[in-house]
């Protein structure tokens, strides 16, 4: 948001509806419009120009048809055959033609930057508060829908601040014209003609509703279209595997036959609609030529008038239509306007404390404290019951048990994406809480199953943007990981552009790439969760190698579904339903006999199944 309109109020708490059906009360219509106007108050002096140039072409629009109306009346119809001013009066059109035309192109470059500035401005900021919001909301809301408000609602605000905005200066102000010339022209007859605008502007509005809900009806047959599309492409592999073809090719059919009919209702309204207007807009001209014709044989009007009229009530139609259009449109963008507000008024769950200190990096040692803890994502649920857990600076953990045991739920309060309800975590004695957010995520590095890598080279991968860290860092790491030959073996060997999360590179690769960047940033705590699921065992024998490697002198956490990742680890947690149940080195466990020793018979069952 601009820094001078604080609309970051606490109106809207984690956990609210954002993109739902909500009920939103007039106030807060009335906050979110004027919110994001605010951000239009720097372009104000543009807004003022685009009114100037607005009128300016107006008036030459709207002074052509009196132009010949002054031809009619005052030359040709009293003989007087005046050729000069005839030739004045066709060279001041042209004018007016172009001075309309060079406003207008004026007006509308002037609006477009105005309106595509603030919407790059508000796309900017909500990005920059999307990224600051806590993981909990991005729970609540699928990356999908954000993804709509992001583009969609920033579009129809783009719409709002070009278009409709356009349309009640240039409409509103045309109408007005139009009736000021009427009534200065003859006062009966623009009376008469007057009776009109409420039956043009019902038709319009009641045609203009139901066309909106064609159009409605039609994007929303698009969407599941292109969502069908995109399940099915992203799912090809098992459709062709289990032989599905015929049985999707049937469902897309159907849905494919839903958007067609769909577009034929919006398309038959839509000429319907401006059929209707043609006649009203001629049976108007048919109204007038009767009422104004028996006035000029009646000699109370010249013919010159009647001429002016027919050609304004001609041009009455556009405004109307054009504000009813915008109407509908203004009514989507309130809805855009209100969802964007809600998003920038929802407020980061985890935030700095205002005793937030910033340890210096290099000193921090990696003593790990989880001081009897509990916590659950929901209120009423808990996942992880008063854990007490206490980790010694370089240590290598091992953290292992079922899948919903809390494993990863106890990583992520390290990092502090979630607090605790009660106890407290520690890193060298400093309660998460108390730690800049911007030093704790430079503390603790994280390397996950699907490890994330952004549209960029290798190298950027590796830095992650930071150009502060030189490409020779950069290759330093990847050699000391043991992925160089493998980048070598690549056409653009570090500057071989990655796209799609990585696409192009085996999941093997991407965990080695993004072992690179914990060398490169040098975290003092390293957490990998699950990092050698999905990984065959040449793969997996990599990754262990360049874990050895990089736990050096860190406090390694290691999630792991597979035992063989752990069994080196100076401790291994046991871990079922959000409490310790057992811990110590591998083999103090399978001498305990408890729950450790049959995850491992069960694993080693497995391996040598694989084995057969
Ligand atoms: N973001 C979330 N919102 C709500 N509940 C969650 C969330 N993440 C995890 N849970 C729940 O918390 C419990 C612990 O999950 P967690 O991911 O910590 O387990 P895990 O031991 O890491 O499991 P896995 O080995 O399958 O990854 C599970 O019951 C899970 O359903």
């Amino acid at each position: 948001m601009p820094r001078d309109h604080n609309i970051v109020s606490a109106d809207v708490r984690p956990g609210e509806e954002i993109s739902g059906a909500y009920k939103v009360s007039k106030e807060q219509r009335r906050a979110a419009f004027k919110a994001i106007i605010a951000f239009a108050k720097p372009h104000r002096m543009t807004f003022i120009y685009v009114f100037l140039c607005t009128i300016v072409a107006i008036s030459a629009d709207l002074l052509q048809p009196y132009l010949v109306k002054i031809a009619i009346d005052d030359n040709l119809l009293i003989g007087k055959n005046d050729f000069h001013m005839l030739l004045v009066i066709c060279g001041v059109y042209l004018g007016l033609s172009v001075l309309s035309f060079g406003f207008t192109y004026l007006q509308n470059n002037l609006l477009q930057y105005a309106g595509q500035s603030i919407v790059g401005r508000i796309r900017k900021d909500l990005f920059q508060h999307i990224t600051k919001l806590s993981m909990s909301f991005f729970d609540r809301f699928p990356s999908g829908s954000l993804v709509t408000h992001i583009s969609s609602d920033t579009e129809a605000l783009n719409q709002f601040f070009t278009q409709v905005f356009l349309s009640l200066i240039r409409d509103g102000m045309t109408l007005l014209f139009i009736i000021v010339l009427m009534f200065q022209l003859d006062p009966i007859l623009a009376c008469y003609s007057l009776i009109l605008i409420p039956i043009i502007a019902a038709i319009a509005i009641a045609f203009r509703s139901y066309m909106r809900k064609t159009y409605q009806i039609s994007r929303t047959q698009l969407s599941r279209l292109v969502a069908f599309v995109a399940e099915n492409l992203a799912g090809m592999n098992l459709i062709q595997a289990f032989h599905q073809q015929k049985e999707q090719q049937k469902l897309f059919t159907e849905q494919n036959n839903r958007y067609f009919r769909a577009n034929l209702r919006e398309i038959r309204t839509n000429v319907l609609f401006n059929r209707s207007f043609d006649i009203l807009a001629n049976l108007s001209v048919a109204f007038l030529v009767w009422i104004g014709g028996m006035a000029v044989f009646h000699r109370s009007i010249e013919f010159g008038v009647l001429y002016a009229f027919i050609t304004y009530i001609r041009q009455f139609f556009q405004p109307i239509n054009s504000i009813t259009q915008q109407w509908n449109t203004l009514q989507s963008t309130t809805v855009s306007m209100d969802r964007l507000y809600r998003l920038f008024t929802t407020m980061p769950d985890i935030t700095d404390s205002a005793k937030a200190k910033k340890p210096d990096l290099a000193k921090v040692e990696g003593k790990i404290d989880y001081n009897r803890i509990q916590f659950g994502y929901q209120e009423g649920t808990t996942v992880i019951h008063d854990l007490d857990l206490h980790i010694r600076p370089g240590e290598m953990v091992g953290v292992v048990g079922a899948t919903g045991a809390g494993k990863s739920s106890l990583m992520s309060l390290l990092c502090r994406f979630y607090d605790v309800q009660k106890g407290s975590v520690l890193i060298d004695g400093t309660d998460v809480r108390d730690i800049a957010q911007s030093s704790l995520h430079r503390m603790i590095g994280l390397v996950q199953q699907e490890p994330y890598l952004f549209s960029g080279s290798i190298v950027d991968n590796v830095r992650l943007f930071d150009t502060r860290i030189s490409r020779d860092q950069v290759m330093e790491a990847c050699r000391f990981v043991g992925v160089d030959s493998l980048i070598g073996r690549l056409a653009d060997g570090y500057d071989t552009h990655l796209s799609e999360r990585g696409s192009g590179l085996s999941a093997g690769e991407r965990q080695l790439i993004s072992f690179a960047r914990i060398v490169v940033f040098q975290p003092k705590i390293l957490i990998l969760d699950e990092a050698t699921a999905n990984l065959d065992s040449h793969t997996e024998q990599l990754i262990q190698t360049a874990l050895n490697i990089v736990s050096q002198g860190r406090t390694t956490l290691v999630i792991a579904h597979r035992l063989s990742t752990v069994m080196q680890a100076d401790r291994i947690l046991v871990m079922n339903q959000g409490r310790i149940v057992e811990q110590g080195t591998h083999q103090e466990l399978l001498e305990l006999e408890g729950y450790y020793e049959q995850l491992y018979r069960h694993s080693q069952g497995k391996a040598e199944m694989k084995a057969v």
